[in-house]
């Protein structure tokens, strides 16, 4: 399994390509669909996209969002993955409620949230972004966690190593199904995953979302 070699984009641009990228590939799944599917990872990474991608003229009403993965927090925590997407995308935006699906990570009852979230998943996410950690984790998938063998569940409660500890994670079936698959990744502190992921490390989850399109910083790409 290859990738596509991946985008390199200084970064002052990084944020508006990445958009570009998010725009584009929603207007490619409205060209033949009603409505198109956008599933947002967090971290620190995507925030300044999602204003760029705020700022573009798209049928937003055609839009409906979805998340990667979540922390198991209150949605008004500041680390949680929706508020990152309500600050930088969806109030700019002012995306009616009906068009945003949450994962509920305030919900004690975890697996429960998580197969509530599946039940609302589409059978296929037209767009997604994703981010890749120093150990090559991307959404929630761990290197290493039974969750990157799973083939069944398309979204599973996990402990993660990178905190908070607890996560709801889309999982390989899903992303693997998806349209368009972008991962950004910038900073040095992550070429080497980025140089494994892209040899087809297979131990790194980044490797195993085999439709993804890289977009790196110099940096990521180890120059
Ligand atoms: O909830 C999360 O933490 C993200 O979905 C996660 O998968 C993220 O994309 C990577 O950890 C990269 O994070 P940074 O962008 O902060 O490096």
């Amino acid at each position: 399994m290859s990738f596509a070699p991946p985008r390199i984009v200084p970064p002052e641009s990084l944020a508006q390509e990445a958009a570009a990228w998010m725009a584009s590939s929603l207007q490619d799944a409205l060209k033949t669909r009603p409505r198109a599917s956008l599933a947002l990872s967090g971290g620190g990474t995507p925030g300044p996209a999602y204003r760029a991608l705020a700022a573009m003229k798209l049928p937003w009403e055609r839009v409906d969002v979805y998340f990667v993965d979540e922390r198991f927090v209150p949605p008004d925590h500041k680390d949680s993955n929706y508020r990152l997407v309500e600050d930088t995308l969806l109030k700019p935006l002012g995306l009616p409620a009906s068009q945003v699906f949450r994962m509920q990570g305030e919900r004690e009852d975890r697996d429960a949230a998580a197969r509530d979230y599946e039940a609302t998943l589409p059978p296929v996410l037209d767009v997604v972004l994703l981010g890749m950690g120093p150990d090559g984790h991307t959404a929630s998938l761990f290197p290493g966690h039974p969750a990157m063998e799973e083939r069944v569940r398309r979204v599973l409660a996990v402990v993660g190593s990178k905190p908070p500890p607890w996560r709801m994670t889309l999982t390989l079936p899903v992303l693997n199904s998806a349209r368009a698959v972008l991962n950004l990744v910038a900073g040095e502190g992550k070429a080497d995953a980025v140089r494994r992921a892209l040899a087809g490390d297979l131990s790194l989850p980044a490797a195993r979302v085999t439709n993804t399109q890289w977009m790196l910083d110099p940096a990521a790409a180890g120059r």
